[in-house]
């Protein structure tokens, strides 16, 4: 089935804003990099990559006669903060389950930040202690249940609205719209970075691209600190979504584990660096879970010329601020 006709219900502005980074470039001295910017693209609850996702699974939701969307993700997860938002918007209840995905020592950690704005948007957070993982969990089956038995209707999300059949689709939307973009603006992007966890935005990418004939190389940045289960979504979720748009996948999977600080949620100097340069160069706003390392990974690979300076690069920026007030023992 084509994209167009997969059902979709629009929670975002139109195209995501596209722009070049003129002073992040002319400090680099290397590539052209602009950047594709997620974080502006809606106004639910500051926007980001999942919005995108949850636009084609709100819509199965809505048509499946669902009155809760039930997702999974750490205490700070953007994730579970957009579902909120989507629920909200759409006059449907929300559960979430919070997991301990990150050992962070900031007496604030679980108070601000996504989980502060979930708890505003009315949802209902549950805490349960265990750790970060792209499988589907014991508590969030648990939570399934509860609400079927007392006679509700569940609509199931995993984590980052990956491993689902759906998953996929939103950025398979973002490449065409990336190819719109380019043909107005008469430029082509030779490479494009973009974070990975749970491996949907990357995925639905190299999906998208196929449908549309284009070869392009995306440069995933391993955020989950478990590269193997990472790269292991992102094919399963590419071929997958492929399969959903009637293509087959051109492009390999490309996911770059230098970058993930050693584990999920903790920044490391390399990280923090990359932050305060994308700040202080372009006011750029990245966070230390996820945008921060695909931000140091773009300054290595543009700085180290693995990332020729003949090439333009897009930097997709998907969100990810909120977390920031959790992080102020170092930020
Ligand atoms: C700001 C930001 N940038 C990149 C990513 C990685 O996207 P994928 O999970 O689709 O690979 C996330 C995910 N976040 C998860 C969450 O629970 O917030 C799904 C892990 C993200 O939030």
């Amino acid at each position: 089935m084509a994209l167009a006709d997969h059902p979709r219900i629009p929670l975002t502005f139109g195209p995501s804003p596209l722009h070049p980074l003129t002073r992040l470039t002319e400090h680099l001295g290397g590539a052209r990099v602009w950047a594709k910017r997620e974080d502006c693209n809606s106004g639910l609850a500051f926007g980001g990559n999942k919005v995108r996702k949850l636009e084609y699974l709100a819509a199965d939701a809505i048509a499946t006669g669902c009155d809760t969307l039930v997702s999974i993700g750490g205490v700070q997860s953007n994730h579970t903060r957009s579902v909120a938002a989507v629920a909200a918007r759409l006059g449907l209840k929300c559960v979430l389950v919070q997991e301990s995905w990150v050992d962070w020592p900031d007496s604030v950690y679980d108070k601000v930040g996504n989980v502060q704005l979930s708890r505003l948007l009315g949802a209902t957070s549950r805490f349960v202690t265990a750790g970060f993982g792209i499988g589907i969990k014991e508590s969030y089956q648990q939570v399934l249940t509860e609400i079927d038995l007392a006679g509700g209707k569940p609509y199931p999300i995993p984590a980052g609205a990956s491993d689902h059949p759906l998953g996929g689709l939103g950025f398979a939307r973002w490449a065409a719209e990336l190819v719109e973009q380019e043909r107005a603006a008469d430029i082509r992007f030779d490479t494009i970075v973009v974070a990975s966890a749970t491996g949907s935005t990357q995925a639905g990418m190299l999906a998208g691209f196929a449908a549309l004939g284009e070869r392009r190389r995306v440069i995933g940045v391993d955020t989950s600190a478990k590269p193997a289960e990472t790269r292991a979504a992102v094919q399963r979720i590419a071929h997958r979504t492929a399969a959903l748009l009637e293509t087959e996948l051109t492009d390999e999977v490309i996911l770059d584990e230098r970058y993930h600080a050693g584990a999920y949620g903790v920044p490391d100097e390399e990280t923090l660096s990359a932050m305060r340069l994308a700040a202080r160069t372009e006011a750029l706003i990245t966070d230390p879970v996820y945008e921060g390392k695909s931000m140091a990974a773009l300054i290595d690979l543009v700085s180290t010329g693995e990332i020729p300076s003949t090439d333009t690069v897009l930097y997709t920026h998907l969100g990810g601020q909120p977390a920031i007030n959790g992080y102020s023992a170092v930020i």
